[in-house]
């Protein structure tokens, strides 16, 4: 029998997860979609060729649900999706701060729960997704998450108490990359460099840096001493980014993430 999958709420990291279903082999017959605006459902029906129906088809028709909305919207839909909801569907909550709890309490007492963070590299299965289970959700709950979102990268479980500081790292994380590379193509600017070249010259070496941080199995420090030469460049700019306090930035942007994660479920 086939196993349905529904997005509710596609959005941007919706549409990133349905897309890389489809590219891992999944049929679009397999997943349905529901989305507030009707230009949205024609884009994703034309660009996916996928079923866009209404959140209460959604939860009568499929095995598991993955619930995209923003956290602020999570309550509505919740209580849209009780009355059809049956507790033998798996649903997957994507949203940041909100708890297995919190969506265990608004729908049918047993409803396995799974709450999971990815991030956009789903675009080019290269997500990470961090996994944790609610109370009723099993291994084989847990085993069919990890199965959906291997579809899109990798996938890492984690105990639900860790899960607002994997949001604020990981599904926040390639923002902060992003940023940096603004700020860097900035510098390019000033330096005088047409900001095609500055761009060009930062992406490939953020892309080198994250390969040989992913393959060499060598720590970050080590990695940085490589490119640090004695009376060099490299060291100029670090003591740069030391006296403007920039390691102390990121520690405290990346707690301030985490506390906004946890505020999330509050009402
Ligand atoms: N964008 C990202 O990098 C990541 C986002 N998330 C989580 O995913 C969720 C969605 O985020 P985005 O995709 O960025 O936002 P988004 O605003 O692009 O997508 C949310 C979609 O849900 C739709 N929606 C809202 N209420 C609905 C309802 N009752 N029925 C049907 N559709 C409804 C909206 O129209 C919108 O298209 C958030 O909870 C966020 O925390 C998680 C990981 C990464
Ligand atoms: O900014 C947010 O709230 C979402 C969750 C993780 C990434 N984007």
């Amino acid at each position: 029998m086939t196993h349905k999958i529904a997005f509710l709420g596609t959005g941007k990291i919706g549409e990133a997860l349905l897309g890389g279903m489809l590219r891992a082999g999944r049929p679009p017959s397999d997943l349905l979609a529901t989305v507030r605006r009707a230009e949205r459902a024609q884009a994703l029906r034309a660009r996916h060729g996928v079923e866009v129906v209404t959140n209460a088809e959604a939860a009568k028709t499929a095995n598991t649900l993955i619930l995209a909305v923003k956290p602020q919207d999570m309550p509505a839909l919740l209580e849209e999706l009780a009355p059809h909801t049956p507790a033998d569907r798996l649903v997957i909550t994507a949203a940041a701060g909100i708890t297995t709890a919190f969506v265990e309490s608004r729908l049918t007492p047993g409803t396995p729960v799974v709450r999971v963070m990815p991030n956009t590299p789903a675009l080019v299965d290269e997500a990470m997704s961090v996994i944790s289970g609610g109370t009723h959700a099993a291994e084989r709950h847990l085993a069919l998450a990890e199965e959906i979102f291997d579809s899109v990268g990798k996938t890492m479980r984690l105990p639900e108490s860790q899960q607002d500081a994997a949001t604020a790292l990981s599904g926040s994380g390639p923002a902060y990359f992003y940023f940096l590379v603004e700020a860097m193509t900035d510098a390019g600017i000033l330096l005088g460099l047409p900001r095609d070249k500055a761009h060009d010259l930062i992406v490939q070496a953020a892309v080198g840096a994250s390969v040989m941080l992913r393959d060499s199995g060598e720590h970050p420090v080590k990695l940085r001493e490589a490119v640090t030469s004695p009376g060099g460049t490299t060291i100029s700019a670090i003591r740069e980014l030391e006296t403007h306090g920039v390691r102390a930035a990121l520690i405290a942007a990346i707690e301030a993430a985490k506390r906004r994660s946890e505020s999330l479920s509050q009402p």
